[in-house]
């Protein structure tokens, strides 16, 4: 089933609702004051480890929904950037655990992602002052004019394609950026080949390579690695590192 026009139209008044609440100068002042300050990372950790709970599709996947506890689990495995889905009504995610995570002292060194489905400029003012170090950009989801505007955003980004089409978009991007090739097909799930991974990456000449999605066994880990293509990973990692945990430690 394709949930993404549905997430869209629900995003789109989610959107509405939280701009009301906040004066547009309160956030435009907020990011001057966080760009004089902030550093282009590009090159972010290689390992990206997803917290996620829930997906439309596979339903519940996390044993747990405590949050410090995820963390601490990742910790212990040397994980120390994490991708947090915010997104609510679709993945049971929450924008408030980016603040939760960073708050904490202890947390000082952890890098968070934020994976959202942004759409408007003001997801970009809102994810800096939630602590947000890196935030997901779905080129499929932007005009080509939209991203050229977001892209002179002094933040980091992550910038998810999946098809030649998405590259053509961003061609004209010529500085060094991290690109996460979405190996999942948005509208029917399906992952694509080792081989199809690869070819999309020889047209993405100068950027830092991420594979996003499908990675199931440790073995593909070592092979993509061997490349120095970064990896996030969501499922496998909530089931073999933080479910196996939590149920051991019962
Ligand atoms: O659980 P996986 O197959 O390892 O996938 C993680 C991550 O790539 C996936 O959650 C994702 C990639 N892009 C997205 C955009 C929206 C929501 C989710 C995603």
């Amino acid at each position: 089933m394709n949930f993404l026009k549905k997430i869209l139209e629900n995003k789109f008044l989610e959107i509405k609702q939280r701009k009301k609440k906040i004066k547009k100068c309160v956030i435009k002042n907020i990011y001057y004051r966080y760009i004089k300050n902030n550093k282009i990372i590009f090159d972010f950790s290689k390992i990206i480890g997803e917290i996620k709970f829930f997906t439309p599709i596979l339903g519940k996947i996390s044993l747990t929904r405590n949050i410090n506890k995820i963390v601490k689990i990742y910790k212990k495995f040397n994980i120390n950037t994490f991708s947090i889905l915010t997104e609510k009504v679709f993945f049971s995610g929450n924008y408030s655990y980016i603040p939760i995570i960073k708050s904490k002292k202890k947390n000082k060194q952890i890098k968070i992602l934020r994976k959202d489905f942004v759409i408007d400029k003001y997801q970009i003012y809102e994810s800096i002052i939630i602590g947000s170090d890196i935030l997901l950009i779905i080129v499929y989801l932007l005009k080509i004019k939209i991203i050229k505007n977001i892209i002179n955003f002094k933040i980091n980004f992550l910038l998810e394609i999946f098809s030649k089409k998405d590259i053509k978009k961003i061609f004209f991007i010529k500085k060094k950026i991290a690109i996460g090739i979405n190996s999942r097909n948005l509208k029917n799930s399906n992952f694509k080949s080792k081989k199809e991974i690869l070819k999309i990456s020889k047209f993405l000449k100068n950027k830092s390579i991420f594979l996003e999605s499908g990675i199931k066994k440790i073995k593909e880990v070592y092979f993509f690695r061997k490349i120095n293509f970064g990896l996030l990973i969501g499922e496998f990692f909530i089931k073999k590192l933080i479910n196996e945990n939590i149920y051991r430690n019962k």
